[in-house]
């Protein structure tokens, strides 16, 4: 049920998740010159084993690549967070045209799109029991902008045609999602939550200064995917993104000056 009522709407999430009005929602609009330089902040330190890659999924609301996380083989360490996260999964949002897409703006801009880079804590027993604690996951936001085609990213969007409906997936295996980050790993840090229901403020999120690039043929091939099931009236899987939340007197921080 969850899933199915994600992108009915996000105004109407409140009625079903109370966290919707939480405290510390996410995303969140960055304003560069209202974010606070730490120079106690480490660098990020993001250690990814391709082989960790195990499948493809089309959840509804987005589609997600999944990794083995039973070993510390695909992990993040440093940056703002305190011992060691596992990556769980990564996904994208994105919008009906270039304009649109992403969940975090900077200065009020939207980009294309964002990559989502999901860890969990391993100072707790399980990705679902991390969920649900204020330290228990860290995601890693890269802004997506329309320009030069993108290599690396072909080989997921090559999978697209095989998960098109809610619910499918498919193998994909030997993929490293460092080829997806951009050249400086300069961030912006803030205490949030999840971006779709259950909305859980358990998310420590670290999203990257500098953009990647992908090709227009994004647009094009992103509107293959459906929301919808295998024989449901067939409706695209566009415009996958929740807008900014309010800041609630947080303090976004930055690692660089
Ligand atoms: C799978 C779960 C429900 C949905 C969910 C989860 C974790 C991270 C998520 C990241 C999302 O995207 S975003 N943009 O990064 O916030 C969207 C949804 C997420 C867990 C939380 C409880 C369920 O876990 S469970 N079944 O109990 O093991
Ligand atoms: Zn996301």
């Amino acid at each position: 049920h969850v899933l199915n009522t994600v992108f009915v709407g996000p105004e109407k999430w409140a009625e079903n998740f109370p966290l919707a009005n939480g405290p510390r929602q996410s995303p969140i609009n960055i304003v560069p010159k209202e974010t606070q330089y730490d120079p106690s902040l480490k660098a990020l330190k993001l250690k990814y084993d391709p082989s960790n890659a195990k499948g493809i999924l089309n959840n509804g609301h987005s589609f997600q690549v999944d990794f083995v996380d039973d070993t510390d083989s695909s992990t993040l360490t440093g940056g703002p967070i305190s011992g060691t996260y596992r990556l769980k999964q990564f996904h994208f949002h994105w919008g009906a045209s270039d304009n649109r897409g992403s969940e975090h703006t900077v200065n009020g801009i939207k980009f294309a799109c964002e990559l989502h880079l999901v860890h969990w804590n391993t100072k707790y027993p399980s990705f679902g029991e991390a969920a649900s604690q204020p330290d228990g996951l860290a995601v890693v936001g890269v802004f997506l902008k329309i320009g030069a085609a993108n290599p690396r990213i072909q080989r997921v969007l090559d999978a697209f045609d095989a998960i098109k409906t809610k619910g499918k997936q498919a193998s994909f295996s030997n993929f490293d999602p460092k080829t997806l980050l951009p050249g400086s790993l300069d961030y912006w840090t803030y205490e949030g939550s999840l971006t779709t229901p259950p909305l859980l403020e358990s998310v420590t999120w670290i999203v990257l200064k500098e953009p990647i690039s992908v090709s227009p043929l994004l647009l094009i091939i992103k509107n293959g995917l459906l929301f919808s099931g295998e024989g449901e009236p067939p409706c695209c899987m566009v415009d996958n993104y929740r807008p900014p939340q309010q800041l609630k007197g947080r303090q976004v921080f930055a690692s660089f000056k």
